[in-house]
């Protein structure tokens, strides 16, 4: 059995639960099925790069979707010829099929076994999910010559002001790596979010679990199957097929991208939660110092400093769960870089 068309995500959302494993032959490599929306990808040739590409973890952002979706269809049908280890996921089938961010819970908080606290789809989603990128990165040792990445696309529920930007994972001894803020720069992400603690993203899993250069990447706003301009992502596709056919790292100047780290991550304290913007107002907007961003009959919350801005604002969170970052904006010289 192959993949129908070499359209792994038509496969995935015509079995959008389950699907029973197969493996198959492609120019320069063999194909496994894994399960549904898993597909590993493992090249003839001896590779020093595993790189897990996820998209569709929220179900409703499909443009990432539709990208990766070419690329398998590229390396399938010998367009793209596979020089690393990759595994490719769709992380939300049945939420796709919805076209909602997800079905009962947002599956990028249940990663770091946080699933085990879940019922339904979702759940045993996150279980599937870290099994497959440990089972992938299992044959490579940590800390050997071989390098793990995970770049997990997403999209942003706003428009941003800086259109595509990428969430650093939270790094405790704060030593940020070079060579990939030079591969991001140079596949058109404008900012980088540092960030502040210890999640349960899947992106925040790769990185802690599995030592993987791992990013949670927001490629402008979001939108539904068929109405995405892919032409956008050009820059991200560039470099993303020089690292699967060469293993190579496309590099740009740093010095362009703007950081920012968290000042305030606001949780929703109450029913009655308020979030004092505009819906029209974009990630990265920034307010001057005393502006009331937040009111509940529990808190207020002010802004601390002129320039501090909101990125994810979302109030339509359960109580105890964010509903949106303050950011700062600090020079990427200040930034200790290995
Ligand atoms: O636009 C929004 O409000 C949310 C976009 C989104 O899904 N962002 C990710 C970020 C994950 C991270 O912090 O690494 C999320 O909220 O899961
Ligand atoms: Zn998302």
């Amino acid at each position: 059995m192959v993949i129908p068309n070499h359209d792994f995500l038509a496969l995935t959302l015509l079995y959008p639960e389950k699907l029973t494993p197969f493996e198959f032959s492609f120019a320069g490599g063999r194909a496994f099925i894994e399960e549904t929306g898993v597909l590993r990808l493992e090249p003839e040739c001896s590779s020093s790069i595993s790189l897990v590409l996820s998209v569709g973890i929220h179900g409703n952002e499909t443009g990432p979707i539709e990208l990766v979706n070419g690329l398998v269809a590229d390396i399938l049908e010998g367009r793209l010829s596979l020089g690393i280890r990759l595994l490719v996921l769709i992380g939300n089938p049945v939420a796709a099929n919805l076209g909602e961010r997800f079905c009962e819970v947002n599956l990028n908080r249940l990663f770091r076994g946080a699933w085990q606290n879940h019922e339904g789809f979702e759940s045993l989603r996150a279980q599937c999910l870290e099994k497959a990128v440990s089972d992938f990165f299992e044959p490579v040792p940590e800390g050997s010559a071989h390098t793990r990445l995970h770049y997990d696309l997403h999209t942003a529920i706003r428009g941003s002001a800086y259109e595509m930007f990428a969430v650093y994972p939270y790094v405790e001894e704060a030593v940020y790596n070079q060579e990939q803020l030079a591969f991001l720069a140079a596949s058109g992400i404008n900012a980088v979010l540092l960030s502040h603690q210890a999640t349960t993203t899947f992106s925040y899993y790769s990185y802690l679990v599995h030592g993987a250069h791992a990013f949670t990447i927001e490629l402008g706003k979001v939108y539904s199957f068929g109405n995405n301009d892919l032409a956008r992502f050009s820059a991200l596709k560039t470099s993303l097929v020089s690292l699967l056919e060469e293993g190579q790292f496309a590099a740009t100047v740093v010095s362009q991208m703007q950081i920012f780290k968290v000042v305030d991550a606001l949780i929703k304290d109450h029913e009655n939660y308020e979030l004092n913007i505009a819906s029209d107002v974009k990630n990265f907007t920034q307010f001057t110092q005393n502006y009331l961003l937040t009111h509940s009959a529990k808190s207020d919350y002010r802004i601390a400093q002129t320039g501090d801005a909101i990125v994810f604002p979302n109030v339509e969170v359960p109580i105890g769960q964010r509903a949106g970052l303050v950011v700062r904006p600090v020079s990427i010289a200040d930034l200790q870089l290995n």
